[in-house]
């Protein structure tokens, strides 16, 4: 059998297509465009680049773009005295807080600060809790672009055991209330679980958010499963060069290929589905804060 590998960078791109007609008709009923406010503290280089691609692509769909960079020894107060001005700021519908700050500052309170109808990365306690309780909001990106890619091969989950590996509030959390709230049957799994392959095997959906380079193997794999790679590990490849690296998932893609139904590959796969996903939210949250419906793209 020969897997479906999703193609998560073209499916990412139609998302996009689709989303600039939507902005476009925003724009013309509203008067502005939607803003995306980015917050990037420090000068981590994956981080930058991960904030240049959004800023470019925010703006390729005919959105605005704010992008505020910080030192990283910027206080913390003056970091949570931003956040309530974009708060405060009407051209602002969405904030996103670059994660992980540099050493020194606490995003706990960074997140709590940021008013839930701008939150488009999902991530305060009213948008986890909303989630939680199958109430409209705006839900993490990285669990909505998974979900999506989930149904471009599984319209209908329901009764369908799930795995999900790894239980951030970030990635792990969140993908297993989206499957639940469409009735599948849903494990979470974690570095305390006994017999991880066994209880993989028992997927019909595999999702894997660990950050464990190539960790799951043929073993966590069952026959026809769909496999979710969510995992971006960055690894050295001194095959390519001396000091070159690669990406990688958490799945050991070539083991499990042969074995899958579906299977997500990395890069080109959830990670770009994520960047889409963010401009969705933000067009979402402007329309929610301006009290229209969510939108259908
Ligand atoms: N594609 C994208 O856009 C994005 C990708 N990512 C990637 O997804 C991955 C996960 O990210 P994130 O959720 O933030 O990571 P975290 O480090 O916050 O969480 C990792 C989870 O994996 C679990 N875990 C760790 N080791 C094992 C193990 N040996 N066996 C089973 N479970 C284990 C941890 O368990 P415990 O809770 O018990 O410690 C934890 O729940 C990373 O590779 C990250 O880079 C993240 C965000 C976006
Ligand atoms: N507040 C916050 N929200 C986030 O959503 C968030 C964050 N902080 N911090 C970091 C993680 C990571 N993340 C990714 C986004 C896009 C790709 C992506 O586009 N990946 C490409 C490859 C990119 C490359 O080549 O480096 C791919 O998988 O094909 C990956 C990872 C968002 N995150
Ligand atoms: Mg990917």
């Amino acid at each position: 059998m020969s897997a479906i590998i999703i193609d998560g960078k073209a499916f990412a791109a139609g998302l996009r297509e689709r989303l600039t007609g939507a902005v476009a008709a925003f724009g013309a009923s509203v008067g502005t465009a939607p803003g995306l406010a980015v917050v990037l503290v420090g000068e981590d280089p994956a981080s930058q680049v991960y904030v240049r691609s959004k800023a470019k692509q925010t703006v390729e769909i005919g959105m605005r773009s704010i992008e505020h960079k910080l030192p990283a020894s910027v206080s913390q107060r003056d970091l949570e005295d931003l956040v309530r001005r974009l708060n405060a700021d009407d051209a602002v519908d969405g904030i996103l807080v670059q994660l992980p700050l540099p050493p020194g500052l606490d995003a706990t309170p960074v997140i709590a600060l940021i008013d839930p109808f701008k939150d488009v990365d999902g991530l305060t306690d009213a948008s986890a809790g909303r989630l939680a309780s199958g109430r409209a909001g705006l839900v993490p990106c990285t669990p909505l672009g998974a979900m999506m890619l989930i149904n471009s091969v599984l319209p209908d989950i329901a009764g369908a055991e799930a795995v999900v590996v790894g239980r951030s509030n970030l990635v792990g959390k969140p993908i297993a209330q989206l499957l639940l709230q469409q009735n599948a049957t849903v494990t979470i799994a974690h570095s305390r679980t006994r017999d991880l392959a066994a209880v993989c095997r028992r997927a019909d959906i595999l999702v894997a958010a660990v950050g464990r380079p190539e960790m799951l193997g043929a073993d966590h794999v069952k026959d026809g499963a769909v496999v979710i790679d969510v995992g971006i590990n960055r690894i050295p490849a001194p095959d390519l060069g001396e000091g070159k690296t690669r990406l990688v998932g958490d799945v050991a893609f070539d083991a499990v290929v042969g074995k899958a139904r579906a299977i997500t590959p990395v890069p080109g796969g959830v990670g770009p589905m994520t960047i889409a996903c963010l401009l969705r939210n933000t067009l979402t949250a402007a329309r929610l804060r301006r009290g229209l419906a969510d939108t259908a793209v």
